[in-house]
């Protein structure tokens, strides 16, 4: 863990205490099935979680999603940050000569990573070229998308078939519906731990999307096994406002908790299950887990990816790129500025596989 000051930037990130798994070992492949992994999400999750909004806190928590300090080469704070995590493209060499001898196995967050944050979230559409760098990835390392959106929607935004796919934060995994050169059957439902809160979830969908309409801007979003209170397009003076009606509902149901994102809201089940889960989970699925030449690259811009990041630094194993323009706290080991520096990255990536296969 970093420990450098926290600062408060667009959508600045706390310290992170998520629970480490150093040296777990697991069974190869054929991958867990859905039930195994219910199990293993059983229980509450720790409260330490990087996401969980603490009670009380919730108009601050939200607050520090307000841009303010962009990263300037002049400012010192700045600097000590990015030596601490620097450009994985500056420093792209370094990143190769880690992997070297070891798989690369590839995971990426959507919003803020592959495609722009934009103020409707149902327009948040990838480029072709972001399609194509993905696809041209996914050609020579297994690659998976871990979001927060649900499974279904974040495949229509990204519709490239060879891909696995981890929704709901990591809480609903598929397999590839193509199959090609990595190890899975097609079109396979991978895990699903927190299916027995759908009811719940459908229930405080609807009462939430009711009483969002008298707040002007705000949103509801289904995302299957969570949801998304979306507050990027309502006024300041309402984010209070937001936030009671928000935690007024959730305080009846314990099963439920609010976690933060970008200018969003965002409840799901409390169980032991985040996207640094999915990243074990998917590197079993693979056939990788508990073997020291693996290299996972982990790329992701928000609160939720912090759980992967600190997977990561606890395996000692791969690393973690945070895309961000401002100074966070972060357990990531490198950094990228915007979609189009991972693009850039991921590009690079290909071409220095195809370079060592001659
Ligand atoms: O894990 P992710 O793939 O990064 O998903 C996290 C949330 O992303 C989306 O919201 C964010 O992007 C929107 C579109 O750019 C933006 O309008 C919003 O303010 C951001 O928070 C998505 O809509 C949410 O459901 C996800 O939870």
């Amino acid at each position: 863990m970093t420990n450098h000051a926290a600062f408060a930037a667009e959508d600045a990130v706390t310290a992170v205490a998520a629970q480490a798994q150093p040296g777990r070992h697991f069974a190869s492949f054929p991958p867990r099935r859905a039930r195994d992994c219910r199990k293993a999400s059983l229980g509450r999750m720790d409260l330490a979680t990087s996401a969980v909004v603490m009670a009380g806190s919730l108009l601050d928590s939200m607050k520090a999603s307000s841009p303010r300090h962009a990263m300037s080469p002049t400012g010192a704070d700045q600097e000590e940050w990015i030596e601490n995590h620097p450009s994985a493209l500056e420093w792209f060499e370094g990143v190769l000569a880690a992997a070297e001898g070891k798989q690369i196995v590839m995971f990426l967050d959507y919003d803020g990573t592959l495609s722009p944050i934009v103020e409707d979230p149902d327009r948040a559409v990838m480029t072709e070229e972001m399609r194509e760098a993905v696809r041209g990835v996914a050609q020579h390392f297994p690659t998976a998308i871990v979001s927060g959106r649900c499974r279904d929607k974040v495949f229509n935004f990204v519709k490239l078939e060879e891909l696995y796919y981890a929704g709901s934060h990591g809480m609903d995994i598929k397999g590839p519906t193509k199959v090609s050169n990595h190890k899975a059957k097609a079109d396979e439902v991978l895990c699903q731990p927190a299916t027995k809160f759908l009811p719940v979830i459908q229930k405080v969908y609807k009462t939430l999307t009711a009483k969002m309409e008298s707040i002007p801007g705000a949103m509801v979003e289904n995302n299957k096994f969570c949801l998304s209170v979306h507050f990027r397009c309502v006024e300041e003076a309402e984010w209070d406002a937001l936030g009671r009606e928000v935690k007024a509902v959730l305080d009846v149901y314990e099963d439920l908790e609010i976690t933060e994102g970008r200018k969003v809201l965002e409840i799901r089940p409390t169980i032991e299950w985040h996207k640094g889960k999915a990243l074990l989970f998917l590197l079993e699925c693979l056939g990788f887990a508990g073997r020291g030449d693996v290299f996972p690259i982990y790329i992701g811009d928000d609160r939720t990816d912090e759980d992967a990041f600190e997977v990561l630094r606890n395996m000692g194993q791969g690393i973690g790129i945070l895309v961000t323009k401002f100074p966070k706290e972060t357990s990531a080991s490198y950094s990228l500025r915007e979609p189009a520096e991972v693009k850039e990255f991921l590009h690079k990536l290909v071409k220095s596989n195809e370079t060592k296969k001659g």
